[in-house]
C-alpha cells in the first residue's frame, strides 16, 4: 500500500478549475518528485493534499484512510507537515519561540532537537536571533525544522531552493536525503538537478492533470522525456 494516494482528484478555485483528475501514488520512504512548469498545479496539489483547498471527496487516501474533506489541522495531526514556498516563518519572533509554536505542546523532544541542530547548525547558533535577520537559506532550514520537531510520515515541501546559492542548495539536499531516511518527503522543484539529485518516484503534472510516473533513474535517462515535459523555465541540469 502507498503512503499517500491520491486519485481523481479535481480542486477548483473560486469559479476557476486547476486540477483535473489528478492521479499519483507516494511510496513510503525517500523523496518523490513532482516536477511541472509555472502555474501547472504543483502547490495547488500540495495544498488540497493539507486540506487548505478543497479536493474532490475521497480523492486523497493517507495509510489507507481517507483524508479529503477533513481540516488541515486533523490532516496534520495524522502525521504530515506541509513547508509552503512563502516558508510559513514569523519573522518578528525568535528561533526559539518559532520551533515552539511548532511543537504540539510547547516543549521539545530533546532527541529531536538534537537533530535539528545537527542538521541544520546555523539555527542552533541563532536560536535567539529574531527570524527576520536571517539569510534566505537560514530561514528556509528553519521552515524544515518547524516540520520535522515532531514526529512526521510525511512531509510537503514547495519549492525549497527558489532563490538561494548553490553552497546552500547542496546542503539543503544533504539534510534532505537524511530527513528522507526516516520521513517520506513529498517535493515541488523547478530546479531539475537538485530534483534529480534527491527522488526516487515522481510524477510530471502540466495544465492541472498528471502527464507522466514513473522512476527518476527512469526520466533522467530519457532526454526526449524531459525535454517535452519540462518547459525552458525549468532549471536543466
Ligand atoms: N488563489 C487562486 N485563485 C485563482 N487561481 C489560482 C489561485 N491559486 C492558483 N491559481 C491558478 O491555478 C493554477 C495552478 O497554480 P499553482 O500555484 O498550483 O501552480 P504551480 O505549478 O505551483 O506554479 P509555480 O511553479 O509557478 O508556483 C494557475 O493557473 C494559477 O493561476
Amino acid at each position: 500500500m502507498s503512503l499517500l494516494s491520491i486519485q481523481n482528484m479535481d480542486v477548483s478555485i473560486g469559479q476557476y478549475s486547476v486540477l483535473h483528475g489528478v492521479t499519483f501514488d507516494v511510496p513510503e520512504g525517500g523523496v518523490f518528485v513532482l516536477l511541472g512548469r509555472n502555474g501547472a498545479g504543483k502547490t495547488t496539489t500540495l495544498r488540497a493534499i493539507m486540506g487548505l483547498w478543497q479536493p474532490s471527496p475521497g480523492s486523497v487516501s493517507f495509510r489507507g484512510e481517507q483524508i479529503a474533506g477533513m481540516h488541515t489541522s486533523d490532516i496534520a495531526k495524522k502525521g504530515i507537515a506541509f513547508v509552503p514556498e512563502n516558508m510559513g516563518i514569523f519573522g518578528g519572533l525568535t528561533v526559539a519561540e518559532n520551533m515552539v509554536l511548532a511543537t504540539a505542546n510547547g516543549k521539545f523532544d530533546q532527541t529531536r532537537l538534537k537533530r535539528v541542530y545537527e542538521l541544520f547548525p546555523a539555527l542552533e547558533q541563532f536560536w535567539d536571533k529574531q527570524a527576520w535577520s536571517l539569510s534566505g537559506g537560514q530561514k528556509q532550514m528553519l521552515a524544515v525544522a518547524r516540520a520535522i520537531i515532531e514526529p512526521r510520515d510525511l512531509i510537503l515541501i514547495d519549492e525549497p531552493t527558489k532563490g538561494l546559492a548553490p553552497s546552500i542548495i547542496a546542503a539543503m539536499g544533504e539534510a534532505f536525503r537524511e530527513i528522507s531516511a526516516q520521513t517520506t518527503i513529498l517535493l515541488v522543484e523547478q530546479n531539475f538537478a537538485f530534483a534529480k539529485s534527491l527522488g526516487r518516484d515522481m510524477a510530471v503534472i502540466d495544465d492541472g492533470r498528471v502527464v507522466h510516473t514513473g522512476t527518476m533513474a527512469d526520466f533522467v535517462a530519457d532526454t526526449e522525456l524531459q525535454n517535452r515535459l519540462l518547459s525552458l523555465s525549468m532549471e536543466a541540469g
